[in-house]
C-alpha cells in the first residue's frame, strides 16, 4: 500500500476474496485504508460474494469503488448504491460489446484474461480481441507488468490499467521496486 501510494498510483485495491493469496480481513483493510490520502480511489474487489458480507464490509471499511470480478449481474452490482466496475474474463467466444451493454450502471469495464480462479492469474490475453466502440471506459488488466505496460498504454489507450501479479516477487508478495517501475512506465507512456 505504501509503495503504491509513494509511486503515485491513482487507485489501490483490497481483495475480499478468501481463496486469493492477497485476501485481507476487514480489520486489516480498515487499518490500510486509513493510510490512503484524499483523491486516491479505495477499491474493494469481490468475487461472487454474498450481499450480506459486502454490506458488512462496507459498514466497516471506507471504499470508493467496488470491483466485481465474478459472475455478478448489473442488478446485483448496483444494489450496494456504490460506484462499481465490472470485470470481463476475455476469451474469443465472449462478445465484449454485448457484455458491456449488460452493465449500464458500471463506471468502467475491466478486461482480464480468462483464468481458473477468476483473476489475479498474471496471464495476458489477446488484445486484438478488444473491439472498437466499447460502450464503457476500458480498464486493462491481466498479466500486465513493468515490462509490457507501456506497449499496452501506447497501443490501446485504456482509461486505466490494473495490476497484481506483475508487481510481485512471489504470489501474493508485492515488490516495491516493481510497483515503482510499473507506475513510472505507465506515466512515461501516457506523457
Ligand atoms: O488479485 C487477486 O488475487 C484476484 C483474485 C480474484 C479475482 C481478481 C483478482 N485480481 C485482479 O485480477 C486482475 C488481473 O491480475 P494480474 O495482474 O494478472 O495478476 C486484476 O484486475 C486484479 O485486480
Amino acid at each position: 500500500m505504501d509503495a503504491a501510494l509513494a509511486a503515485g498510483a491513482d487507485a489501490v485495491g483490497l481483495v475480499f476474496y478468501s481463496p486469493s493469496p492477497r485476501a485481507v480481513t476487514s480489520d486489516l483493510a480498515r487499518s490500510l485504508v486509513q493510510r490512503i490520502p484524499p483523491f486516491v480511489t479505495r477499491v474493494g474487489l469481490f468475487v461472487n460474494e454474498t450481499p450480506l458480507r459486502i454490506n458488512a464490509i462496507l459498514d466497516e471499511v471506507e471504499l470508493d469503488l467496488l470491483q466485481f470480478h465474478g459472475d455478478e449481474t448489473d442488478a446485483y452490482c448496483r444494489q450496494f448504491g456504490r460506484p462499481f466496475i465490472k470485470a470481463a474474463r476475455v476469451r474469443p467466444e465472449l462478445d465484449l460489446v454485448e457484455f458491456a451493454r449488460s452493465f449500464p450502471a458500471a463506471r468502467a469495464l475491466l478486461l482480464d484474461a480468462y483464468v481458473e480462479g477468476y483473476g489475479g492469474g498474471g496471464k495476458t490475453f489477446d488484445w486484438t480481441l478488444i473491439p472498437p466502440g466499447l460502450p464503457l471506459p476500458l480498464i486493462l488488466s491481466g498479466g500486465l507488468q513493468p515490462e509490457n505496460v507501456a506497449d499496452a498504454v501506447r497501443g490501446l489507450r485504456p482509461w486505466a490499467v490494473d495490476v497484481s501479479s506483475g508487481v510481485e516477487s512471489a504470489k501474493g508478495i508485492k515488490d516495491a521496486a516493481r510497483i515503482a517501475a510499473f507506475v513510472a512506465a505507465v506515466k512515461d507512456a501516457d506523457a
